[in-house]
């Protein structure tokens, strides 16, 4: 039986041609073929530029323009869209007014724009009566904004070249506008030799202002960079990822890019960015700035209260393979499990009762007789009192816990992690194991919006090699060969351990499973 691979999706990029191949639809295109998404495209100049400039623009006619969207909208309906150069503002108008039509015909299609109006070389791009078209007609039908410094000084009509005034300025643009804005740090310098991107989403208790930041790359080759950018990210959203994962990776595709690209000079100036397939080495990923940090002081977004509990450098774990791992919410289970020869668990007791004090005591005390790996999830205050071996904590967690208390009495930390930016973020507190979940859906949690999937998995085993990691998530001795092929060193589970018609042989199928590894 022959098996036809699913459609890949498809992204549109409604850009500017670059005669010289570096930026724009170029730029676009290559990137939307590098994340395996299909790419159309919709010219809206035909710009003559080489490395050393931007000769014309040639803004295509309405008609011209119009006529390209009629077309793909009749056959090759996007999952994203990619919005870069706009000329003039009559371009502005027509392309918000087509994407009103396509929200009015029910269809959610996220847009990225990347508002192309000063390239890398200092060049404007677009008219002066642009930019009121852009704020007014645009930008409240886009789901993320990705403008370089220069950009967003341009929108924000303010300075925008140190963190307080970046953050300012962002926060001018957004308004109560549902967008979010991905600042790209290329042209400004706030720590020394070190790119910083801002990441603004959400409002009022959602809202989350998250530097990005990375080592500056030298390198010459830097053309295209906002359009690969911005492509990247429209691919991975048309592929599902939540924004905030969908921004780092892209974030991670650009550095990998610039670091690994063209070392070769084409033209006379700066040459293109490269475009080099999907990022697979964590130092090409950009560092989660945590506002407990040091660090933070530099990005305008220090917080005391987290910097009093922040800690980082736990110790590792006897082993980067924890082997199978039972979450149970007695200290019945615990035992039972402990005498079928499981070493790693964790007790997870949700309706704390009066005992729970009680219950941690006798769940360490058997950790003891049994030298297991007991980890402790949430009641990190009572896990150290007791003397546990571990805590496991979630993301949350991690701005109240007192990180330092359980760091200097010794117990293990391991962070529960749901995408990408979770992961680099628990990444930058150096847990004792990371947690990726969840891999499937489970009916134990409502994990809706944060499966994985094996595929993703994979891709972060391989960017954490050294790292002792968990799956987690609706894994079931069917499911487990995929979750075990991605490299992963153990198997979080609760159903399938405490809803089995044979507990011990489902400890015994699932370990054979991760030791033939
Ligand atoms: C091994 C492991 N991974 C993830 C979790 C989830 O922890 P958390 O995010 O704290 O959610 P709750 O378990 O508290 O609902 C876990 N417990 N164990
Ligand atoms: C407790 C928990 N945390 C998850 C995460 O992804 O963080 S998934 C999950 C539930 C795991 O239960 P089961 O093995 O029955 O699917
Ligand atoms: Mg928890």
């Amino acid at each position: 039986m022959s098996s036809i691979a699913p459609p890949r999706p498809i992204v549109w990029t409604i850009a500017g041609s670059d005669s010289g191949g570096g930026a724009g639809i170029q730029a676009d295109l290559l990137t939307l073929h590098d994340f395996d998404v299909h790419g159309c495209s919709v010219i809206t100049a035909n710009t003559a530029q080489n490395t050393l400039g931007v000769p014309a623009i040639n803004a295509v006619s309405d008609a011209v323009l119009q006529s390209q969207l009629d077309a793909l909208i009749a056959d090759l309906k996007p999952a994203a869209i990619k919005i870069g150069l706009l000329a003039n503002a009559g371009q502005v108008k027509l392309v918000a007014k087509f994407l009103r039509g396509v929200r009015a015909q029910g269809d959610a299609i996220p847009v990225v724009y990347d508002p192309v109006a000063v390239a890398t070389s200092g060049a404007h791009l677009t008219e002066d009566s642009t930019g009121a078209a852009v704020l007014n007609e645009l930008l409240p039908l886009c789901d993320l904004i990705t403008p370089n410094g220069q950009e967003l000084a341009w929108l924000a009509q303010t300075d925008a070249d140190t963190a307080e005034a970046i953050l300012a300025a962002a926060r001018k643009v957004r308004g109560d506008l549902p967008s979010a804005l991905l600042v790209t740090g290329g042209h400004f310098e706030i720590e020394p030799s070190i790119t910083a991107d801002l990441l603004c989403r959400g409002h009022d208790d959602t809202l989350a202002e998250d530097w990005l930041i990375g080592e500056k790359i030298e390198t010459e080759n830097t053309h295209g960079t906002g359009c690969t950018l911005s492509s990247a990210i429209a691919a991975l959203l048309a592929k599902g990822y939540p924004l905030k994962d969908a921004c780092v990776v892209a974030n991670a595709y650009v550095r990998h890019g610039l670091r690994t690209g063209i070392s070769d000079h084409i033209g006379a100036g700066p040459g293109p960015v490269g475009h080099c397939g999907w990022p697979g080495q964590l130092r090409d990923f950009p560092q989660i700035l945590v506002k407990g940090s040091e660090r933070a002081k530099c990005y305008g977004c220090y917080s005391p209260q987290q910097a009093a509990n922040f800690a980082a450098e736990f110790t590792h774990p006897d082993s980067n393979r924890l082997g199978l791992y039972p979450v149970v919410d007695s200290v019945e289970w615990i035992e039972k499990l402990a005498r079928a020869g499981v070493r790693t668990l964790q007790l997870r007791i949700k309706h704390p009762g009066e005992d729970l004090h009680q219950q941690i005591e006798r769940a360490v005390a058997i950790g003891r007789d049994y030298d297991l790996r007991l980890f402790i999830n949430d009641h990190w205050a009572l896990a150290i009192e007791c003397g546990a071996y571990g805590v496991h904590l979630g993301q949350e967690d991690l701005q109240s816990a007192d990180l330092k208390a359980i760091q200097a009495a010794g117990l293990k930390l391991g962070i529960s992690t749901h995408g990408f930016f979770e992961l680099l973020y628990a990444h930058q507190f150096r847990p004792s194991y990371l947690a990726i979940g969840a891999i499937y859906a489970t009916s134990t949690k409502d994990m809706s919006g944060q499966l994985q999937g094996p595929e993703k998995l994979a891709r972060m085993v391989a960017l954490l090699p050294d790292y002792a990691l968990v799956a987690i998530g609706g894994i079931n001795s069917e499911r487990a060969p995929a979750v075990v092929a991605s490299g992963v060193g153990s198997i979080a589970v609760v159903t399938a351990i405490t809803e089995a018609p044979d507990y011990r042989q489902s400890v015994a199928q699932l370990t054979t499973l991760l030791d033939a590894q």
